[in-house]
Order: structure tokens, then sequence, then C-alpha cells
């Protein structure tokens, strides 16, 4: 659904895409991350048409960007970051009017206003003027007008940008009811959402591509090969416990994240491959503590994030 092959783009001299290539599959939906400044509305608008790119191909649905710019279009629904309304119109007469300019004619017109309506609950304030509803209802009138002409591919800049946690999940079930039919580019900061709707991802940090995976995959890639940090709680000073784990071969670090009441929690990260459970529990045993929790912590997409963006 989208093919991109060494995309660069530069603004004055400043080179804000690098030459990234990446595909999207049909069916997908992808997140697309990366820290303030990485690139991620720059490449969003390439894909949808609004900006053209300084080097490389990008195809949607089999398109070019570029040479079959209408016909691309077509296939693509946009929202923009800060979704751009008719604030003097009401909703019903909004749809109406962005329906006709991405070429819905006829009957189909009132049939997609409605459909949408319906898919983005839109049914109780059609009737009302834009300028007037709250930030929530405005965002579900940018991400109907994105659907209005049945697009195959939705590109959505930060679509919960601005919304309580309410309005947050609503939109996000959305997105996820709508992966069912279209494939989905989303870039967002709440990192918990990606992680809940997507089925990959890629991070873009200073206009390059990092890593593209799952976030299971990524979470192999960073933290010991797959085995993840190991959680205990011993019964001892966080100090003893910390020398005691450090001197098993397998282990890369010991971190200490609690000492309460003679009991200590601590997070041992392997080397990369290495399984430390049995040498964990030969130590807890050696030295006669008690055991009261031994987990594994699986990398959050944010510490996959942190970890691939920092400088
Ligand atoms: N029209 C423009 N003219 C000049 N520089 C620009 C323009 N648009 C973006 N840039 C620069 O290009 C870089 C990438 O910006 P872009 O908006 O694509 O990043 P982003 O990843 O979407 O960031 P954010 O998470 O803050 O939205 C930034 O350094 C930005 O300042």
């Amino acid at each position: 659904m989208i093919s991109v092959e060494n995309l660069t783009k530069d603004y004055a001299g400043f080179r804000a895409v690098q030459g990234i290539s990446f595909s999207v599959q049909k069916g997908e939906i992808v997140g697309f991350l990366g820290p303030n400044g990485a690139g991620k509305t720059t490449t969003m608008r390439i894909l949808a048409g609004y900006l053209p790119p300084t080097g490389g191909k990008v195809a949607v649905a089999g398109h070019d960007i570029v040479a079959e710019s209408l016909e691309a279009r077509r296939h693509v629904g946009y929202m923009p970051e800060n979704v751009p309304l008719y604030t003097d119109l009401r909703v019903n007469e909004y749809l109406v009017y962005r329906a006709r300019l991405k070429g819905v004619r006829g009957k189909k017109v009132r049939e997609r206003v409605e459909a949408v309506n319906r898919l983005c609950h839109l049914d109780e304030v059609k009737n009302k003027v834009i300028g007037n509803l709250s930030k929530g209802y405005r965002q579900r009138v940018g991400l109907a007008d994105a659907l209005v002409h049945e697009p195959d591919l939705l590109i959505l800049d930060e679509p919960t940008i601005g919304l309580d946690p309410h309005q947050i999940r609503s939109v996000r079930d959305l997105i996820r009811s709508l992966g069912n039919r279209h494939t989905i580019l989303l870039s967002s900061h709440i990192l918990s959402e990606v992680e809940a709707v997507c089925t990959r991802v890629l991070i873009l940090h200073r206009g390059k591509i990092e890593a593209a995976d799952t976030p299971e995959n990524l979470a192999r890639l960073i933290r010991g090969g797959g085995l993840g940090a190991i959680r205990v709680e011993v019964s001892c000073g966080s100090e003893d416990a910390r020398r005691a784990f450090a001197q098993l071969p397998d282990v890369e670090t010991v971190n200490c994240r609690a000492e309460r009441e003679g009991w200590s929690v601590l997070e041992i990260a392997p080397k990369a491959g290495k399984d430390i459970r049995d040498g964990i529990f030969s130590i807890v045993q050696k030295q006669n503590w008690r055991l009261r929790e031994m987990s594994r912590v699986r990398a959050s997409l944010e510490d996959i994030f942190v970890e691939l963006t920092q400088d």
C-alpha cells in the first residue's frame, strides 16, 4: 500500500528526511514514532501528496505520488496534526463539501456523509456549527473528513493530540475498528496507544529510520536478546543483593528499585541471549534469603523509543 525508496526532503538547505526506505502492506496498522523534529510530519505530508519530495520514489496503492499524484491521492485519507476545519460550517455541510471536493458525486455524497457520521459517532452533532464543538468532536470531524471518499490508506498525524483520556480511548477504539477495512499509518507520542493499536512500528530519528518491526521484536533487540531483565524481591539489604547478583557471569547490570522493611526489589539485566534465572535462584538459596517475587520485566515501547532515539 505504501512503498518509499530512498526518500529525501530538504528545507532551505536543511535535510529533514535523509534517504529513508520502508513499505507498508495492505491491512497493516503501522505506528510512526520519533522525537520532535524527527521528520514524521514531513514524511506523512509527502505520502499524502501535500509536499513534493526532494528525492527518492514514493508510491501509494501502486501509484507514484509525483507522476500520478491525483490517482495516488484518491487512495489516501489524510488527517493532519492540526485539523483545519471551516468553523462557520455545520458538520454535515462541511462533510458534504469535502466529499464533493474529493470527487464523490450524486447520491453517493449523502450516503458517504451518513456513513462517516455513524462511524465517527458524529450523529448527535451533525447539525452543529463546527466552531462550537469540543476538541474531541473536532478531531472526529477531521477523521470523518479523511474517510469520506473511502480511501484504502489512512494517514493520521497525532490523531489523539489534546484529547482527554475518555476521548483518547474512544478515538483509539475507532482507529482499531477502522483497521479492519483500511491500511493505517499513524504518528503519536502516546506510546501506550501505539502499543495498543499498531501491528508494527517505524522509529524515525533525525530524518533516518532507526528501527522497523513489531513492538515485541524491538523489545528483543534492546533487552538481553528477548529474555528481558528479571525483577526479584529478596529479604536483604539492597547493597548486599546488588553485589551478590552482580557476580553472576551472565549479568549485565543490577539496579535497585526499592528497599523497605528488610526487603529489596532489584532489576537484573542479563547479557544478550543469556538466561540468568537459575543463577539468581542459586544465589538466593546460598545466601539463605527469602524470595517473594521473580518476574520478567518486558521492555515497554517507551523503553525502546528512548534507547533508540537518545543522542
Ligand atoms: N516548512 C518548513 N520549513 C523549514 N523547516 C521545516 C519545515 N517543516 C518542518 N521543518 C523542519 O524539518 C524537521 C522535521 O520536522 P517535522 O515536522 O517533519 O518533524 P516531526 O517528526 O513531525 O516533529 P513533531 O513530533 O514535533 O511533530 C524539523 O527540524 C522542522 O523544524
